[in-house]
């Protein structure tokens, strides 16, 4: 079952192609890293992809009515604004609102109660939330998006920010989600990361997708010297994968 499907996908903003010809599909099951440099185009692709910025191509979640978008996919922004200085439970609850007819039911509740708990956030939960600090903020907008329960997460940046042991736990909580049938879609710079704990990752460089697979085919010294400059060491240990960059090259 396909979760997102782009076809022949482009952007132009202010007469620059950022990309063009993205033509990919997100599965189920599926844990994949959007990586590239800065200003590669991955916040643009993700925003294209659900149809908050105009494109050109196809893609099957753009396509859809926005209620039923927000059953589809969630999307938890790079930009971490909390508006109001509501409790942490109050904000992850409103995660909920795609499901929501009425009152709240014993299946939202238990949505926000497990969204709290993957997110290290339930001792935190009657706390004002504008009043934590800027990961704390984060784990509790993944909270929000993972309360809502939707076949596909897109997240970008979503470990930006985040201390090394949460950054871990959420990397573990999208690679549960995915094994539990859902997907997650997440840009990250950390490729060390993105190595470890990805299914796939898709580079984006260059104006269009360099390379799409698996993180040992995508991380190879050639794309990697390539696409972001620099050499890096990689193995496979009996820690799992290992990734580390090293030099950036002259
Ligand atoms: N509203 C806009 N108008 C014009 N150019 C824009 C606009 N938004 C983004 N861009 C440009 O589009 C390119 C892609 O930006 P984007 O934010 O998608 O990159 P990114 O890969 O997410 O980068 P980063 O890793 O730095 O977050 C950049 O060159 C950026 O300057």
């Amino acid at each position: 079952m396909t979760l997102l499907s782009l076809r022949d996908l482009s952007v132009t903003l202010r007469d620059r192609m950022v990309f063009s010809g993205v033509t990919l599909e997100i599965g189920k099951g599926e844990l994949v890293g959007l990586i590239g440099p800065n200003g590669a185009g991955k916040t643009t692709l993700m925003r294209a992809a659900l149809g908050l910025l105009a494109h050109e191509g196809d893609s099957s979640l753009a396509a859809l009515h926005p209620s039923a978008r927000a059953r589809a996919a969630a999307w938890m922004p790079q930009a971490r604004e909390i508006a109001w200085p509501v409790t942490v439970e109050a904000l992850v609850t409103l995660g909920r609102t795609p499901h929501r007819t009425r009152a709240l039911t014993a299946a939202d509740r238990a949505a926000v109660d497990r969204a709290l708990d993957w997110m290290d956030l339930s001792e935190m939960r009657h706390r004002t939330a504008t009043r934590l600090s800027g990961g704390e903020q984060a784990r509790v907008l993944i909270a929000r998006a993972l309360a809502q329960d939707t076949p596909l997460l897109m997240a970008d940046e979503p470990i930006a920010g985040l201390d090394p042991a949460h950054q871990i736990a959420t990397m573990q909580t999208f690679a549960d989600l995915a094994r539990a049938g859902h997907s997650a879609l997440v840009s990250l710079h950390d490729l060390g990361l993105a190595a470890r704990h990805c299914s796939r990752l898709i580079l984006l460089g260059q104006g269009r997708v360099m390379a799409d697979g698996p993180p040992a085919d995508v991380l190879t010294p050639d794309l990697v010297a390539q696409v972001f400059g620099i050499t890096a060491y990689s193995a496979d240990t009996a820690h799992g994968r290992v990734f580390q960059p090293l030099e950036v090259l002259g």
